[in-house]
């Protein structure tokens, strides 16, 4: 087998990766591109998501990563679905598949589900002829390259494979350049002569393009709960701002000024301060909850409550946000239109997993609103489906009702914001795309029913401009409207 130390920059090194989903098609293409050298080929079960790969219509919304694909694809890199042709082949497999939160059984609704990974690396076991370097790249619970290493050894046949966790740190919306430039790359590995080796053999391919001091390597714990803690600090962030945008609106400070101010600090830094509806995407959630689960299994109940904690700032945000609608708009909204801007969890990106957007929606149907839903990058479908899902619920109820195919009716999905926003009763900015901050808000006030409102939940638009204009306005965190600070304080 090829190993470390320099030797695989003469040889033509394989790479496979299992699944290609938001993490693995992009990490993959990257390789491809800042390796040349070496064969990639990214394997999923999914026919329809390979087809998309190998077609002009990717999968995924991403800006940047077509012309990546563009300029690899064919030469050294490939998306195919014989999973075990190129398994068999690599001296390298990547392990990307989902691992989402496990719905029923032993941990349901916190512990990460890993079926998808077990069989896959059962399958890795099966299939194999030569030694092989399993790469972590899912986000997984602490310890999982253990339980990993148990299924392979006990499967292998005399094949030695060396586990590492190589977790992805990357931001959906902005992966291209991330992956181009990321903070760091982390790589766990066992402290044996051949988990060093391994170690080395990984570092070599982000060497490529990453600086050496960037590349941490670490035990694999480290590497596994690093990657956890990473997520659960950033969310924690998020959740504390959102804490503050209450205080602000009860106390006439501005949430803007106030995270600037506090960014201003060098020890805390101005990044991840933006007050919001709420966070999204299938990163933050899972990965606390997941950490919940862990630290209650370590017997630390006050270290799980604390993480907890994120979470339930994070529903009561996207209540809180409903429920000022609601109350605004004269304690109802039953037959009322109302404008949803943007659907996915955040901008440039056509993803929605857990975007606030659905409880939001689910929040105003809930009350019998007609729901008009615009975002350029999420089809009608995908919202459809989106809202007709019953959301889990653990022990943080939303006051969330799964969609009957009646409720679903009240929801019209089109394809341009003036369209949405026309004789609506109030309109709700959910995603921060740029195109909303363009738009002609005259032109939409002249079109909607009067009073009009707007809820902004990215605090992205010009409060003073739009209130000029006629607006009433609500912007999270923001000293409040007259009309809003007449109503009974909601929660
Ligand atoms: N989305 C992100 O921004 C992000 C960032 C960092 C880390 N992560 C982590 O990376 C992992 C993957 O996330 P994602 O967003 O790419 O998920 P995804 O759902 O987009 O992709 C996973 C893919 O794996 C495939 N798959 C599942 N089991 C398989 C098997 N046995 N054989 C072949 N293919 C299989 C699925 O069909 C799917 O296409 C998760 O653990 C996630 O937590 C995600
Ligand atoms: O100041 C902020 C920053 C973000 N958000 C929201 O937080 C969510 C998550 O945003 P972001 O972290 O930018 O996107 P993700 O793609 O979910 O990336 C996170 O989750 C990934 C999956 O684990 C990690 O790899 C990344 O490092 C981590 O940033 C989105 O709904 C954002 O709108 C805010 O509300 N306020």
């Amino acid at each position: 087998m090829w190993l470390g130390n320099g030797v695989m920059k003469d040889k033509m090194v394989k790479i496979c990766c299992i699944g290609a989903g938001y993490v693995g098609g992009p990490t993959m293409a990257v390789i491809a591109l800042k390796c040349p050298k070496i064969e990639v080929a990214v394997v999923d079960i999914s026919v329809p998501r390979i087809n998309a790969w190998n077609s002009d219509q990717l999968p995924i919304y991403e800006p940047g990563l077509e012309d990546v694909v563009k300029e690899c694809r064919g030469r050294n890199l490939f998306f195919s679905t014989d999973v075990e042709k190129h398994v068999f082949e690599a001296d390298i497999v990547f392990v990307s598949v989902n691992t989402p939160t496990k719905t029923r059984g032993l941990g349901a609704g916190k512990a990460a589900d890993l079926t998808y990974w077990e069989s896959a690396a059962r399958m890795i076991a099966d299939v194999s002829k030569s030694d092989k370097i399993v790469v972590e790249k899912s986000t997984v619970p602490v310890k999982t390259a253990e339980a990993i290493e148990k299924i392979l050894t006990h499967n292998s046949k005399g094949i030695k494979f060396q586990i590492l966790s190589n977790p992805e740190f990357l931001a959906e919306g902005t992966a291209i350049k991330d992956l181009f430039n990321p903070d760091r790359v982390l790589i766990g590995g066992r402290e044996t002569p051949e988990g060093q080796k391994a170690i080395q053999t990984l570092k070599e391919v982000y060497a490529h393009w990453v600086p050496e001091d960037q590349i941490l390597t670490t035990n694999l714990w480290s590497a596994e709960l690093s990657k956890l803690a990473a997520n659960a600090f950033l969310a924690q962030r998020i959740s504390s701002v959102n804490a503050m945008s209450a205080l602000c609106e009860a106390t006439g400070a501005d949430v803007t000024q106030v995270s600037f101010a506090v960014g201003k600090d060098s020890r805390i830094g101005p990044k991840f301060l933006n007050a919001s509806v709420g966070f999204g995407g299938s990163c933050f959630q899972k990965d606390i909850l997941n950490l919940v689960y862990i630290c209650e299994c370590n017997g630390l109940p006050e270290v799980a409550e604390y993480w907890k904690q994120v979470i339930k700032i994070n529903d009561y945000q996207k209540n809180r946000f409903v429920n000022r609608l609601v109350s605004s708009m004269f304690n109802t909204v039953a037959t009322k239109k109302i404008a949803i801007l943007g659907f996915a969890f955040k901008k440039d990106t056509g993803d929605t997993r857990e975007t606030p957007a659905i409880d939001v929606c689910k929040g105003l149907l809930g009350d019998k609103a007609r729901l008009s839903i615009y975002d350029p990058q999420v089809t009608e479908d995908q919202i459809q489906r989106d809202l007709s899902m019953k959301k889990f619920d653990w022990d943080h109820p939303l006051h969330l009702q799964p969609m009957s195919p009646t409720t679903v009716k009240q929801v019209g999905v089109v394809w341009d914001a003036y369209e949405a926003t026309k004789d609506a009763h109030g309109l709700c900015i959910l995603t921060e795309w740029d195109e909303f901050k363009k738009l002609d808000f005259q032109r939409i006030y002249d079109n909607m029913q009067k009073p009009a409102f707007v809820f902004d939940g990215r605090n992205i638009v010009n409060v003073d401009k739009l209130r000029e204009i006629g607006f009433i306005v609500y912007s999270i965190g923001k000293p409040l409207d007259a009309w809003l600070k007449d109503l009974p304080a909601v929660a």
